[in-house]
């Protein structure tokens, strides 16, 4: 059985006082029945790593996928771990179009995160001309496949489907065509890996938000959400743990 997951990325928002935020939602969710996973910025990791103090977990936006070295910028999953991170995403389409970064540029992260003891959270997703052009399996397929890395279980492993063209947008994919890519998805994994695959948690993210949020968690082999915009606030965050309780 896997456990539900709601994921917050902050992506490039949140100063100190932002944290504010991370304990009234611990204040409204001391104990919530699916895990909670906040991504601040690097620059607010260990704070609000220590403001959860366990009670939720705290991830980074990416990591390199070198341990050390000459990557001015840049952060190690040691680093983050370091931090008190315990989860990492990467491949966010995001980094994907502003920083070049290839599916095998994110197994690599992913193989680094792994090394580190960290979460990996991988992000999929179709462009809007994909799906235009009938090729969104195709296009997850491969993505699935090159940023995975051998060695994924659903302990050190979560896919996170997120199509580009719903991010950020208001814009939704239907029920039936999020059904049709996480079936897609989870038949790929099982295929791969076997029983373990089974176990490799599945979130859509993409302009998920309160009012959308309880649909989207009824449908097939979505285990939870990777929430951008509406992971920021509390009260918006906090109803999206509680549909995911609720499902
Ligand atoms: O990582 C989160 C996703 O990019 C979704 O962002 P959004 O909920 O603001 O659409």
């Amino acid at each position: 059985m896997r456990k539900k997951l709601a994921a917050g990325n902050w992506k490039m928002n949140g100063l100190a006082v932002s944290l504010s935020e991370v304990e009234a939602l611990i204040a409204a969710h001391p104990n919530p029945a699916c895990d909670v996973l906040l991504c601040p910025p690097a620059t607010l990791v260990s704070a609000m790593a220590a403001t959860a103090a366990g009670r939720i977990s705290v991830g980074g936006q990416d990591c390199h996928m070198e341990l050390t070295g000459a990557h001015t910028g840049d952060i190690s999953a040691q680093m983050l771990a370091d931090a008190g991170a315990s989860h990492v995403i990467v491949g966010h389409s995001e980094r994907r179009a502003d920083h070049g970064e290839s599916d095998a540029m994110i197994r690599a992260k992913a193989e680094a995160a792994r090394a580190q003891g960290l979460v990996a959270v991988i992000c999929i997703g179709e462009t809007e001309a994909e799906r235009d052009a009938g090729t969104t399996l195709e296009v997850i397929g491969r993505q699935l496949f090159g940023s995975t890395p051998d060695a994924a279980t659903g302990v050190n492993t979560v896919i996170a489907y997120e199509p580009v063209w719903a991010i950020g947008t208001g814009r939704t994919p239907t029920l039936e065509q999020i059904a049709e890519v996480h079936d897609f998805m989870r038949s790929e994994l099982n295929g791969r890996f076997g029983s373990e695959g089974a176990q490799i948690r599945l979130l859509y993210g993409g302009s998920v938000k309160p009012s959308n949020a309880a649909e989207i968690f009824a449908t097939s082999n979505v285990d939870g959400a990777l929430v951008g915009g509406a992971s920021l606030k509390a009260a918006d965050f906090g109803a999206i743990i509680g549909a995911l309780e609720r499902a």
